[in-house]
């Protein structure tokens, strides 16, 4: 028998009830001993609030269950349940233990939420209107609203927000604006103690893949909701950042780099915007019937295990250029590139990709081993394939099968040298290397943009830093 944190008589619907609050956190109630309905605190309680003598718990419900229920597919309604005490003493008793409990959970009690209005379909507004606000005012939690007016405005509020005033920064949004955030923070002079702040992410873009892997993790859907719900529990979790670095620029992925396939059907995609997200299946299909191929090489730090892959390489250690040291901010993972393993695969490549997490948008497991806070990224590379495979492959994305393919290398990296090359056969075609989202760079002969991208395709290193962020998880 678990011991009482607090028990007292209340009345429900004017009949008198045992409210107990027990030591495993389970709110429970009775009547004539036979128990009426319980709620995991932790699981389900939001907060409460009181009027005159009632006390109003405020509380999360999966559907179709009473809460018991673990599987993936429920969604989860707001729902309120009114006691009413028979004296001021009880109730201020109940509000101190109930209160105390939920405290004891580590919650955020202040937010600062950016809402993208701009991202995805256009809803991020709505979607905080109608499932995050109500959830945090259920919840008591304070917040301070900020929607994003510009690229790289998240970036910036970020670098420079007094962050002693908040529990979380939360990013209604898709995970565009979690990168700008990240980058941000690591800019500061105090880059340490703010790469500590908790980040959420309330799915409201077009690629949702950070969120999606959280929830993914513990078998929860991505919605909405359960994005509120895993970013104001009180759980949190550290997460790999990658330093991707050319000369004198930088950039920051909590998510992941393409070059080749994935990242012309991607970028090159979004001319046929228009046709909703049909366009990527129709853009893929047309790049397998005409598959390209990159010359090029990538050089690698494997992970124990995958040593022997690729090929020794010893002359690497005199192309490594280190990273500059910046005036204040992150100076970079503290690694001795000189002094570790380095491996050698050489083009021509149909695909390249780098991976974080598992998912890169809602749809797309691409490396389903990835791991948040494991210190690897995935590496996954394609050389060459028979189309029909490829479409094939392509279909199982949203499994990850495409990874148990002969025709795909699966592997996890410390460190990686990229020297993107021209594809083959068209010398005067160079590629995209895309990184969260962000066309890190554009070679010769792509696409048309007056956007100039951040580094020039040519050689650029990354390296993982394990565990540098921070964000909220549902469990
Ligand atoms: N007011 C704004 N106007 C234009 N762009 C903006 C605005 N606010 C933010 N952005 C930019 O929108 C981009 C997309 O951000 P977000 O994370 O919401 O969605 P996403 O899924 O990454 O991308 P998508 O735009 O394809 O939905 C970011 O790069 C950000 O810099």
């Amino acid at each position: 028998m678990e011991s009482h944190i607090v028990s007292d008589e209340v009345l429900v619907n004017g009949v008198k009830t045992s409210l107990t609050l027990s030591t495993d956190g389970i709110l429970r109630w009775f009547d004539r001993g036979e128990l009426l309905r319980r709620l995991f605190v932790e699981k389900e309680v939001l907060g409460f609030s009181t009027a005159g003598h009632l006390l109003t718990i405020r509380a999360l419900i999966k559907t179709g269950g009473d809460g018991f229920v673990c599987s993936g597919r429920e969604s989860l309604v707001r729902k309120s349940f009114v006691f009413e005490s028979v004296s001021d003493d009880s109730l201020r008793k109940l509000c101190e233990k109930i209160g105390g409990y939920i405290d004891s959970l580590g919650r955020p009690k202040k937010l600062f939420m950016f809402v993208n209005p701009y991202g995805g379909k256009k809803s991020a507004t709505k979607i905080f209107t109608s499932h995050v606000k109500p959830i945090l005012e259920d919840a008591n939690i304070e917040y301070t609203i900020q929607e994003t007016k510009y690229q790289l405005h998240a970036k910036e509020v970020s670098r420079s927000l007094d962050l002693t005033k908040y529990d979380g920064i939360v990013c209604v949004s898709g995970d565009g604006i979690l990168v700008e955030v990240v980058n941000g923070l690591l800019e500061r002079e105090d880059w340490d103690a703010a790469l500590k702040t908790p980040l959420g992410v309330i799915p409201a873009g077009t690629g949702n893949g950070m969120i999606k892997s959280l929830l993914d993790s513990v078998g929860e859907p991505c919605t909405p909701t359960h994005a509120v719900l895993a970013a104001i529990r009180g759980h949190k979790r550290s997460l790999d950042v990658a330093t991707i670095w050319q000369g004198e620029t930088i950039f920051y992925s909590v998510l992941m780099l393409a070059w080749g396939l994935i990242s012309d059907i991607d970028i090159e995609s979004e001319k046929y915007r228009w046709m909703g997200s049909a366009r990527l299946d129709f853009y893929a299909l047309q790049r397998i019937l005409r598959l390209r191929k990159y010359n090029g090489s990538i050089r690698f730090v494997p992970a124990p295990g995958f040593e022997d892959v690729g090929e020794a390489t010893d002359s690497c250690v005199d192309s490594i250029e280190p990273l500059k040291p910046r005036k204040h901010g992150y100076q970079g993972p503290k690694v001795d590139f000189k002094s570790l393993n380095w491996r050698k695969l050489n083009g021509p490549f149909v695909s390249v990709w780098l991976h974080n997490v598992p998912w890169g948008a809602e749809n797309t497991m691409a490396a389903p081993d990835a791991k948040f806070e494991d210190g690897y990224l995935d590496l996954i590379v394609m050389r060459q394939c028979p189309k029909l495979a490829l479409i094939s492959l392509m279909s199982k994305l949203n499994d990850g099968g495409h990874v148990k393919s002969p025709y795909v290398l699966y592997i996890k990296v410390k460190a990686v040298i990229l020297e993107p090359g021209t594809r083959t056969g068209e010398s005067t075609k160079e590629g995209i290397i895309d990184s969260d989202g962000e066309v890190l760079a554009r070679g010769k002969g792509t696409y048309k943009s007056n956007l100039k991208s951040l580094m020039v395709y040519d050689k650029l290193q990354l390296a993982v830093d394990q565990g540098l962020a921070t964000l909220f998880t549902p469990v």
